[in-house]
């Protein structure tokens, strides 16, 4: 009897623990499954969001000519964990991030900051472009693309994933857009100071002092080189010229407009050729094929606008080849130089500044250095000339000239500070013309 019940003890307790291991292999079969349903919802979700189209052109650069340090712009302080601003919390549309990572915005938000769109800055190609008071008190430039333009759908959705992925202390970021009522609205950075080229060109402004030109011309170099070589896949912008620098508080330059593909701006005399005239590759125009050193040759011409402050659609150019009878590319460059300088710069660093412009238009694109090459020489342009100041510390100077002095350290030191050392030492290490 004992044994029986000794029995029936271990049987009771045999089917025990294998009901209890079955339970367990089971809970623990049900939690994996949970977990792997859960990770491949998760997978095509991000799928579905994700345009295969680039990786973060930020994330993916490759190691640029100048300090890859703070190459981004400026992230605001009050930046999500994700990378998305939320500067204009309240405006932005709640849970609702783009394809490409940029805040989407109510129209009626918009509508109200821009003062029901009253506030015209000026009119593109694209359509016009509004300034815009946030609640936040931030401002920002609202572009709303011309409705009736079937080019600018394309446009406003090829901007608006590209530029997503694209940021550079020196290129106008995109910080948000909406698509809404029928409208496509681009929302970038606001540019305190304008176009270059109104600097150039406007009596309103002062003239342009000589050496925060070249620093102009660098940070614009710096942009292109970000696109040519820093974006992946690499960016060609087709449009380079002095209404598409936009210079902020500091006189920092940005480059606007990437990414942007539109009709309007093919040229009228030549079918289906896009850009503008003035800027325009040769090379382009006869192969139609445009390349980075197609934006290169873009980038000569605003070097030579920014000496002579002529318009590249007014006879620059000729201007240009006139000089070239005597100096040969190298030297005298001075003769063409923007009288409202009033003789005021370096003569050899202006003549190293036209000789490398001059290289950039050379008409073969093959001998035409690469962005990459053209930031380093005007990085050792502007090195020799802040070696140049301080040695002259040295020698007696007047009161006006050392304020002159430290105030060009001081906007020199904040853009070397994100410089490499130089690869070459001069312009005319550059390739041959
Ligand atoms: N982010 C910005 N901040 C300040 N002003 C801006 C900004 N973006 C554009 N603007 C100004 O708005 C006006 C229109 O600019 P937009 O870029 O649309 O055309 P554009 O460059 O003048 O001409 P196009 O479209 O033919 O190239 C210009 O005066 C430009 O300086």
């Amino acid at each position: 009897m004992k044994d029986l019940s000794s029995w029936g003890l271990i049987i009771g307790v045999t089917i025990g623990v294998v009901i209890g291991v079955l339970l367990a292999v089971g809970a623990l079969f049900c939690i994996r499954f949970r977990k792997k349903h859960a990770q491949i919802r998760f997978s095509s979700s991000r799928r579905a969001s994700t345009i295969p189209m680039r990786v973060n052109g930020v994330d993916s650069s490759s190691v640029l000519s100048d300090s890859t340090m703070d190459q981004e712009s400026p992230k605001h302080p009050e930046t999500e964990a994700d990378g998305s601003s939320f500067w204009i919390e309240g405006t932005k549309r709640k849970n609702l991030v783009s394809v490409s990572g940029i805040p989407k915005y109510f129209y009626k938000d918009l509508q109200k900051a821009t003062r029901n769109f009253t506030t015209l800055i000026g009119q593109g190609a694209f359509g016009p472009v509004y300034k815009a008071q946030m609640p936040t008190g931030e401002t920002v430039a609202v572009k709303v693309l011309a409705t009736n333009s079937k080019q600018g759908e394309k446009e406003f959705q090829t901007e608006v994933l590209l530029l997503g992925r694209l940021h550079h202390r020196n290129l106008v970021n995109l910080v948000g857009y909406c698509a809404e009522k029928g409208q496509h609205i681009l929302i970038y950075v606001y540019m305190t100071n304008g176009s270059l080229a109104s600097h150039l060109y406007s009596e309103e402004h002062e003239a342009l002092r000589w050496d925060l030109r070249v620093n102009i011309a660098l940070d614009v170099a710096r942009g292109l080189e970000y696109l040519h070589d820093g974006a992946v896949p690499p960016v060609v912008h087709r449009d380079i010229k002095s209404a598409n620098i936009l210079l902020d508080h500091s006189m920092r330059a940005r480059v606007a407009d990437f990414g942007l593909s539109r009709e309007e701006m093919v040229s009228h005399q030549a079918s289906n050729i896009r850009g503008t005239l003035g800027y325009l590759d040769p090379e382009y125009v006869s192969s139609r094929s445009f390349t980075k050193k197609s934006d290169v040759y873009s980038f000569g011409v605003l070097l030579f606008e920014l000496i002579a402050a002529r318009n590249p659609q007014q006879g620059l150019m000729e201007y240009v080849e006139l000089a070239t009878i005597n100096a040969e590319g190298r030297v005298g460059w001075e003769e063409i130089a923007d009288p409202r300088l009033d003789g005021v710069f370096d003569i050899s660093e202006l003549n190293d500044v036209a000789a490398l412009a001059y290289k950039c238009i050379n008409r073969l694109s093959k001998k035409r250095p690469s962005m990459r090459v053209v930031v380093q020489a005007l990085s050792q342009i502007l090195k020799t000339s802040h070696r140049k100041h301080h040695s002259r510390r040295w020698l007696p100077i007047t009161v006006e000239e050392e304020s002159l002095d430290i105030e060009l350290s001081e906007h020199q030191s904040s853009v070397s500070g994100h410089q490499r050392e130089e690869s070459i030492d001069s312009v005319s290490d550059l390739p041959d013309v």
